[in-house]
């Protein structure tokens, strides 16, 4: 068998698990009120929790709509969240922190987030590749295969996953494929949230099966949360947690449950199911509260003080991620196939820019003349200097279009974001690479639509694919400050009219440096001159009419700006600070650069947070399964769940 079974079983264990929130004190949720500015209380969600689950069971936490299911496994999950968790939860008697979540654990969230564009078998692949790297290619295609058997994916495993737009994998088979996903990477602990919504009752019988049996088979501890089992589900746990307002109802063997509702009183009525019984006598929403009160009461009276147990820590391998290289190539490899597949990404981008640029070349088309000083100023917005039968869009047009164009790959990856967090949660890989290949696959889409603006190739071509490139890669990650750019890059605003400290966007946004850059490069290299313009003719005495040095016999002095690029340049300067007719074109692609890597740096440190952890870097000793964890206290008391702060 490929998904191999560990040599040393965990166990995993909460005790005295509770969790507080700030309400406002007439009981209202805070919602996004910042707990300083009203009056506030505390509510506990969840109070003194306990159970455990070891390798090759389930626990399933159940409870009535409300009881602080969701919470409690997000709790444990070490997911961040609007409250402050307490208790001990530990992996085989050690802290169960978020290295060792990365390192043993993954979870399988409520909502599927696949990529929407690749198969089945293609995410497994990428999943297995990353997080069993030691793995041949043949191995790897065994392991894939023995994961799709294993979750009876094996007669879709070359269908798409899809989304809401585009067809793919039915629910269950997201379900089942979500939870490949999560095995792939050979957790001892896997978090399932609700693993049945949303399905048929032989589909939930069939989906708890299957966690049964892939519990067993790669002696994993399971821990799902559940809402309402049929009577064959509930019959198939190794065991059941019940939630009511957040407080142990019962917790122990499913089977044991008729029998302790017995002894309390509760009798499970004839042909009903207990699961069904219990959840309506523990449901404070439906049934007399203190009936309810005394349940919980009765529970918590039968259960032993809390004990201290031994640490366990085997000598397990670690599981050994994959290194910065291979995460580049697999994420470069994954993410180039989905800028191929996805509409949004790429190919809706790049027609949308030909459209674009064709619409503002028939507009500006008269702009081609060279002889006319009053056709300077329009042609400011189209620059056409291959004057070939595609006469691209200009400097102005094509700066403030293009990192618009940028809000789609943003939204994009909005979209994708939930992938995203759960890659990153089970450590596959670095956001800090993530970032990078990105950015690498992002880098063409800026030199293909310099190639619709320029046909004629040139050296000249170079500098402002670069800047382009640059630009369109800096707004992809600043999508928000395209408007600001808009307004403040010394066309429409001079900086000086703008009140500090707002002024330091008309500096820092790259739009500015964009526009003076390509405008030196259209504008001021090469000879072109252009006409209209005579050159002043001094008197003896020395006195002339024009300070410029020229003037335009048939053009208005406002419209008359010159017969040579840095003439024309100069004019505009005085009007728009913007432009300069000094090369500072090498500084402008300096600034650009260096705001594209702060975008990029502030990316990174975003998704790590996202991931709420530090380091997508599995350790090479872990603190538990392989050595002792210096910080796990020798008798663990009542504690916060470090993880769910920043650790
Ligand atoms: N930020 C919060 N502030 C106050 N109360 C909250 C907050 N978040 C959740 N709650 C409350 O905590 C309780 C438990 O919520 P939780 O989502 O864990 O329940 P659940 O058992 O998963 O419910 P369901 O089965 O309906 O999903 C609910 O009463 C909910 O209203």
């Amino acid at each position: 068998m490929v998904v191999d079974a560990p040599a040393k079983p965990v166990r995993f264990e909460f005790k005295n698990c509770s969790y507080r929130v700030k309400v406002r004190s007439d009981g209202r949720g805070l919602g996004n009120t910042p707990a300083c500015c009203v009056k506030t209380k505390d509510r506990y969600l969840l109070r003194n929790v306990s159970a455990s689950v070891s390798s090759g069971e389930v626990l399933a936490v159940m409870g009535p709509s409300g009881a602080g299911k969701t919470t409690l496994l997000r709790m444990l999950a070490l997911e961040k969240g609007p409250g402050t968790p307490y208790g001990n939860v530990t992996l085989n008697g050690h802290a169960f922190t978020r290295t060792v979540y990365t390192a043993h654990a993954a979870s399988v969230e409520q909502e599927d987030s696949l990529w929407a564009f690749l198969t089945a078998r293609e995410q497994l692949e990428y999943a297995v590749r990353l997080s069993r790297p030691a793995l041949r290619s043949a191995e790897r295609a065994a392991a894939v295969d023995e994961l799709l058997g294993a979750l009876g994916l094996e007669s879709c495993q070359h269908t798409r996953a899809g989304n809401a737009l585009v067809r793919g994998l039915s629910g269950g088979q997201r379900r089942r494929l979500s939870l490949a996903l999560a095995l792939a990477k050979e957790p001892l602990l896997v978090f399932l949230d609700e693993p049945t919504s949303g399905l048929d009752a032989a589909g939930a019988a069939a989906v708890m099966a299957l966690l049964k049996s892939v519990a067993r088979r790669v002696n994993a501890a399971i821990l799902c949360t559940i809402h309402q089992p049929s009577s064959a589900v509930f019959a198939g746990f190794d065991k059941t947690l019940i939630l009511s307002g957040g407080r142990a109802a019962y917790c122990g063997p499913a089977s044991e449950l008729v029998g302790y509702l017995a002894s309390i009183g509760q009798p499970v009525p004839a042909n009903t199911n207990p699961a069904d019984h219990m959840l309506s006598i523990a449901n404070a929403d439906f049934t007399d509260a203190s009936l309810v009160e005394e349940i919980i009461a009765q529970w918590s009276s039968k259960q032993p003080p809390p004990q201290t147990e031994e640490a366990d820590c085997g000598s397990e391998q670690q599981p050994a991620g994959a290194g910065v290289a291979t995460q580049f190539g697999v994420l470069l490899h994954k993410h180039g196939r989905l800028l191929l597949r996805d509409p949004i990404m790429y190919s809706a981008r790049c027609v949308i820019f030909v459209v674009i640029s064709l619409f503002l070349s028939i507009i500006y088309i008269d702009t081609r003349r060279r002889d006319s000083q009053e056709q300077l100023f329009p042609r400011l917005f189209l620059e056409a200097p291959t004057m070939g039968a595609l006469p691209a869009a200009g400097a102005w047009w094509i700066s403030n279009i293009a990192p618009a164009l940028g809000l789609l790959p943003l939204l994009a990856q909005f979209l994708d974001l939930q992938i995203l967090r759960r890659e990153l949660r089970d450590g596959i890989y670095h956001p800090a690479v993530y970032v990078a290949a990105q950015t690498l696959l992002q880098a063409p889409i800026g030199g293909r639509a310099l190639h619709t603006r320029r046909r004629a190739a040139s050296l000249h071509a170079l500098p402002p694919c670069v800047i382009f490139a640059f630009t369109l890669a800096a707004f992809d990650c600043l999508a928000q400050a395209w408007f600001l750019g808009l307004l403040m890059n010394g066309f429409m605003m001079p900086p000086e009219d703008i009140i500090w400290p707002i002024r330091i966007f008309a500096y820092a946004l790259p739009l500015r440096w964009q526009i003076q850059g390509s405008t030196y490069i259209l504008w001021a290299m090469g000879d072109h001159t252009y006409g209209g313009t005579e050159r002043c003719v001094f008197n003896a005495t020395g006195e002339g009419e024009c300070s410029q040095g020229f003037f335009c016999p048939d053009a208005p002095p406002t419209s008359c700006y010159g017969e040579t690029g840095e003439e024309i340049l100069d004019s505009f300067a005085a009007n728009y600070s913007c432009f300069t007719s000094e090369n500072t074109v090498a500084l402008c692609m300096l600034y650009i650069l260096l705001f594209a890597l702060v975008c990029k740096l502030v990316y990174a440190l975003a998704l790590s947070a996202v991931r709420g952890g530090k380091m997508v870097k599995p350790p090479t000793t872990p603190p538990c399964l392989g050595s002792a964890d210096p910080s796990s206290p020798a008798h663990p008391g009542p504690r916060r769940v470090q993880p769910f702060a920043t650790r």
